[in-house]
């Protein structure tokens, strides 16, 4: 693991000691938009023109931000449209891998072995952390986006005269809610698993442990009395918690020591994410095995020995009590 410094990589974890035993996030730094016709981004990002075939996803399917992106791509519609790489779970000395013999996919796009060549071809000097997902953009040879809220922004309207798909997992109407939980579901769990987990400080994991778990118990209450986070219809908020709340009982419970209680534990939280799971078409993009051999191998100072945990069992196919809520499905689709 490691990052990019003028265009070379160094084989660096994460600097927590200078923020006090924090894990400080950094931010994306390649934010153009795909839009249908190329016009500018919602914030005057620079636009580039939805295209079948134009644009690619590097994905490792291990990780949360990346599966937010692979679920956005299998539920509009957009496996024919933009095609997809994923890594090897194992991200070593040279971060993650395309490497066929460590579980990847390959790069049949750019014959890259790893994903920091991705970011040089992009930028020869490039400076930061070489994250998944990235969207690329196969006519320029760059990378358009490596933020993962942005791309499932841009996958679930840019491409919709293209697959005539009129779903719509951020409507109008439900932007301040959506907003609203997103960014307490962002901070609280899903990078609240990592702050709580690659905390060096004690005190720190025990804040973002406290944290974390109030955020769940918030959560927990709020699906009492409505099937989805934004009400009745399911949105992009829903899809971004699922994809920590699908990782939690395998991983973020053991290595990350978030274990005052499992999902499993939590009656709506467990019925909740087992109805997603069960949802058309997610379930094929949640794969245990790299999510489980990527964190407890690539994590050598939590996880020293490598040893990956064989359980626990999960009862992810069983029946869900969600229909005792009303439900009315993904806006656009009814
Ligand atoms: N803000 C980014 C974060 C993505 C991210 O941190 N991905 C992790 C994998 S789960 C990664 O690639 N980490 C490598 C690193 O930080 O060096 C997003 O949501 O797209």
């Amino acid at each position: 693991m490691g990052l990019l410094v003028d265009g070379k990589w160094q084989d660096r974890w994460y600097d927590t000691e200078s923020h006090g035993g924090e894990f400080v996030r950094e931010s994306a730094k390649l934010r153009d938009w795909i839009t249908p016709t190329g016009a500018p981004g919602p914030n005057g990002q620079r636009g580039l023109a939805a295209e079948a075939g134009r644009y690619h996803l590097y994905v490792s399917l291990a990780c949360p931000w990346a599966h937010r992106a692979l679920i956005m791509r299998k539920l509009k519609g957009l496996e024919a449209l933009v095609g997809v790489s994923h890594t090897s779970p194992l991200m070593l000395g040279q971060g993650w891998s395309y490497r066929v013999d460590e579980g990847s996919s390959g790069d049949s796009l750019n014959h890259v072995d790893y994903h920091h060549q991705l970011y040089t071809l992009t930028d020869p000097n490039y400076t930061g952390r070489v994250t998944v997902p990235a969207l690329w953009d196969r006519r320029e040879r760059r990378i358009v986006n490596n933020e993962s809220a942005e791309i499932v922004r841009m996958l679930n309207t840019a491409f919709d005269e293209l697959t005539g798909s009129r779903l719509d997992f951020y409507p109008d109407d439900l932007r301040d809610v959506i907003d609203a939980v997103n960014a307490d579901v962002y901070d609280h769990v899903n990078n609240g698993v990592y702050k709580a987990g690659f905390a060096t400080e004690q005190a720190v994991y025990e804040k973002h442990f406290a944290a974390l778990f109030d955020c769940l118990d918030r959560l927990e209450s709020r699906l009492d009395g409505q099937r989805y986070l934004a009400g009745e219809w399911l949105t992009e908020a829903d899809i971004r918690l699922f994809t920590t709340l699908v990782r939690f009982d395998a991983v973020y419970h053991g290595h990350f020591k978030c274990n005052r209680q499992r999902i499993a534990d939590f009656p709506n939280l467990s019925n909740y994410l087992r109805e997603l799971y069960q949802w058309p078409g997610i379930r094929d993009t949640v794969d245990f095995d790299h999510i489980k051999r990527h964190y407890y191998y690539s994590h050598p100072t939590i996880n020293p020995t490598r040893i990956v945990p064989v359980g626990p069992e999960l009862a992810l196919d069983a029946p869900h009590d969600r229909d005792r809520l009303t439900g009315r499905g993904v806006r656009g689709g009814e």
